[in-house]
């Protein structure tokens, strides 16, 4: 779909890496600009997850402060149609690279610049992670244990939204150029990303004073709901339509709990107790097996390495495979993309890391 896109990536970490990854997956030809030292993330992780995002892209290792080097890298974004940076606002600058020092080089580019904080407020010239913008848009504050302590979250939330938002704004701003025929700056925030998520629990803690987001998706009623099994694991009931809790009700045999479908998740109402109890009566398995023959939104609470084989429509979908005996996880559904995609490609000179 972005077939002769062509993408030059400066981004280190992981928010630039994934939004150039998904452009790759799209069709799109990324060169990724690493220091010679190598980008950040082959240091602070396995090898494996600088794989799983950078894979599908060329890849040139470069000293941007070495004239020769940087002027190589100006050949290549003359001829380029999107410029993606994730580096602290005014470092682009002092490499003249800025999004002026591109202009003049080639006009119709597509400029993003990931940051925190965006590039021209108070706090531009902080560095800052995914646990700060998950801290700093009410987002962690979502994540709590029972005594109200914010848990730490093992997933880089912000990272990942603010990768899909760039995308987001990316091919927006191709589709533009090829209206209007001009390229455009990109000033694209982390914080800005996480916090459009944020949406409902802002608006309806302003107008009703509601915290914790919509209610009623938020685990206060019997049917949109976590229950333990026999064995101590989870499943997760969203039978928030009545025609589906009729559907759970009529399954197991309880057709008295209908009325209470919206009913308080809370221990002193009976029909929480008796749902709690019932899940315990069966394991997880046989709750999985239960769900496949119920359409009643039922799905089992599935651990990491259960996502492939537990749900069989994973599987089915292949967006999780082996391929070169490296696990993948897709950017999205094709099947002639699956089938043809992440054929690591060949290196462009003797700087290269594959
Ligand atoms: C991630 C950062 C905190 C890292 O901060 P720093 O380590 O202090 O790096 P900076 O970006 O400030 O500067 C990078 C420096 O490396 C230099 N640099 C970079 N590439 C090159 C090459 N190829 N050659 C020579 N020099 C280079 C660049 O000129 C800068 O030098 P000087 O000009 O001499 O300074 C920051 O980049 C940042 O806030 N970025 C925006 C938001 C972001 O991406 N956050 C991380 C999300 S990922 C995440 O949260 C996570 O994974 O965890």
């Amino acid at each position: 779909m972005l077939d002769g896109i062509k993408v030059i990536d400066f981004s280190h970490y992981l928010p630039g890496p994934f939004a150039s990854l998904r452009l790759a997956d799209l069709g799109a030809e990324v060169v990724k600009i690493e220091p010679k030292t190598g980008d950040m993330m082959r240091k602070l992780t396995d090898d494996c997850i600088f794989e799983a995002n950078n894979k599908n892209k060329r890849s040139i290792a470069v000293d941007l402060k070495n004239v020769q080097d940087a002027d190589a890298v100006r050949q290549l974004i003359s001829q380029a149609d999107v410029v993606i940076e994730s580096f602290r606002p005014g470092v682009m600058r002092r490499l003249r690279l800025s999004y002026e020092d591109v202009y003049a080089l080639n006009p119709s580019i597509v400029y993003c610049s990931i940051s925190g904080y965006g590039q021209h407020s108070r706090y531009a010239s902080f560095g800052s992670h995914d646990l700060n913008y998950m801290a700093l848009t009410g987002m962690l504050a979502q994540f709590k244990d029972e005594s109200g302590r914010p848990v730490h979250p093992t997933i880089t939330l912000a990272d990942f939204i603010g990768s899909i938002h760039a995308v987001e704004q990316i091919v927006s701003a191709l589709y533009a150029r090829e209206r209007m025929g001009k390229g455009r700056y990109i000033d694209l925030s982390l914080v800005d990303g996480l916090l459009s998520m944020m949406t409902n629990h802002i608006v309806l803690e302003h107008h009703t004073g509601q915290k914790n987001g919509i209610p009623i998706l938020a685990g206060t009623v019997v049917s949109y709901h976590l229950y333990e099994t026999k064995d101590g694991r989870y499943m997760a009931l969203a039978a928030l339509e009545a025609h589906f809790w009729r559907n759970f009700c009529a399954a197991v045999g309880k057709f008295e709990w209908y009325e209470g479908h919206l009913s308080a998740a809370c221990d002193d109402n009976s029909l929480f107790l008796d749902m709690k109890q019932l899940f315990r009566m069966k394991t997880f398995q046989q709750w999985i097996a239960f769900s496949e023959q119920v359409d009643c939104c039922l799905t089992p609470v599935l651990e990491t390495d259960e996502v492939k084989t537990q749900f069989a429509n994973n599987a089915y979908r292949k967006m999780i495979h082996i391929n070169n005996d490296q696990m993948e996880v897709a950017t999205r559904y094709d099947e002639h993309f699956l089938r043809s995609a992440h054929v690591r490609q060949k290196s462009m000179n003797t700087n290269i890391f594959y």
